[in-house]
């Protein structure tokens, strides 16, 4: 039997990966359980296809953009941030290359927030993604850039 968890992979966008003053987070739209929380735009990766790919497909299908992307966000978990029982996320910052963000689908509202102390608490965060909000700031302050 596998142990593995579902990958989802998700990005922490900033302004600027060389000086990050500002997060861009996602409100969801669905399911009941989750929407109204806010989220890094993300989603599944599906099979045949890399996470990064998966990453980049995500944002053009969520928000309308173009990613470049910045260092790793690396989590305890072999799989990066264990969400639940059934999944984990990798996570990378990243900045807009190309694009308008938009809620195109899934989310109903886009906030650039300040990447300051009270990042974690501004919006109400899926609970799960509050360590990935603390380790984001902790690490944005040391710098974005791969
Ligand atoms: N994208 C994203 N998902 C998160 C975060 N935190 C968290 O617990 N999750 C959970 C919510 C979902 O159960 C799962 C991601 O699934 P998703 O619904 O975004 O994936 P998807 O876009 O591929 O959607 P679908 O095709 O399955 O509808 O991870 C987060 O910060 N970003």
């Amino acid at each position: 039997m596998s142990t593995e968890l579902k990958q989802v992979v998700a990005v922490a966008i900033v302004d600027d990966l060389a000086k990050p003053t500002k997060l861009l987070a996602a409100r969801r739209n669905r399911p009941a359980a989750l929407a109204g929380l806010w989220e890094f735009p993300g989603g599944k990766v599906e099979p045949g296809e890399s996470e990064i790919e998966a990453v980049h497909r995500e944002l053009r299908e969520e928000l309308g953009v173009q990613l470049r992307l910045g260092a790793p966000i690396p989590g305890p978990h072999p799989q990066g941030w264990q969400l639940n029982e059934k999944a984990a996320m990798r996570m990378w910052f990243a900045q807009i290359a190309e694009g308008e963000p938009a809620p195109l689908d899934g989310h109903d509202q886009l906030a650039w927030l300040q990447l300051d102390d009270s990042l974690g608490a501004i919006v109400p965060w899926i609970p799960a993604d509050a360590p990935i909000v603390a380790a984001c700031l902790a690490q944005a302050r040391a710098g974005a850039q791969r």
